[in-house]
């Protein structure tokens, strides 16, 4: 199991009040699954996302990444976690506009620590297992959006994880570049053995995912039919 998440519960202050983000909430994927949280705004999906990539820490329950539980590291160590084992893909690429696809990545592993001259190689074979054979040394004014969200999703692929944490892909794209980035999705989760999980309000490409859950008013039900089917494209 790559990652688990156990009765994890997570509030916000709300004036005199709180609000339970997450209520309860168990999840589970292994690598090489993918797992999609579907759900409404407000729903809790980026809090999800939030605890399971570590950067928040819950008010209780477990996060466990390849077995070591994150809610008990300190924060040297969870920061060491999340570098070598967890890749995030956020919503908005935030590209730097100066900067061409492969020196986006380059960045990120200058920041991991890495030799850059060593990994250009590495971070050109990533960006055309994302479809940007070619494209390499074009800024993000260059590409199109569906482009920019592959050099978003090669740049969390650069330090090998084990988790691909991705928030709502499809958000700012047509059908069909949605389409292509969910079968994207799919394809590195079995490539590369990642556990991915998926938070969208989009219920249209749910079925490239092995394991659908449903979340609302913080609260998560995984579905039965979808559980399981291995994805629509395997
Ligand atoms: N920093 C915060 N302070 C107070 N309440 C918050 C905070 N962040 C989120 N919330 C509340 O927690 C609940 C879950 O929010 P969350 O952003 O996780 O949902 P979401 O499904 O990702 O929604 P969206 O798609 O709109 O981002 C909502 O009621 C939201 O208003």
């Amino acid at each position: 199991m790559s990652i688990e998440l156990t009765d994890i519960v997570l509030t916000y202050p709300d004036g005199d009040t709180t609000v339970t983000a997450l209520d309860r909430v168990s999840l589970e994927a292994r690598r090489g699954e993918m797992h999609a949280v579907v759900g409404p705004s407000g729903s809790g999906k980026s809090s999800l996302l939030a605890v399971a990539s570590t950067l928040i820490r819950p008010d209780s329950g477990c996060v466990r990444i390849d077995g070591a539980e994150a809610t008990s590291l300190s924060p040297a160590e969870l920061s060491r976690l999340r570098m070598s084992r967890i890749g995030i893909v956020f919503q908005q690429p935030n590209l730097v506009s100066s900067l061409t696809a492969v020196e986006q990545l380059l960045v990120t592993e200058h920041m991991r620590g890495r030799s850059v001259r060593s990994r250009r190689e590495e971070a050109g074979r990533l960006l055309t297992i994302v479809g940007l054979d070619g494209k390499q040394h074009r800024r993000p004014a260059q590409l199109s959006g569906g482009e920019r969200q592959r050099v978003n999703i090669a740049r969390a692929l650069t330090g090998d994880p084990h988790v691909l944490l991705v928030d709502e892909p499809t958000a700012a794209l047509d059908h069909d570049r949605g389409a292509q980035i969910m079968d994207l999705l799919a394809d590195i989760t079995t490539e590369y053995e990642v556990a991915t999980v998926v938070v969208t309000h989009d219920t249209e490409y749910l079925d490239r995912a092995d394991t659908v859950s449903r979340m609302r008013d913080g609260r998560l039900t995984t579905d039965a039919i979808a559980a399981g089917s291995g994805g629509a494209r395997r």
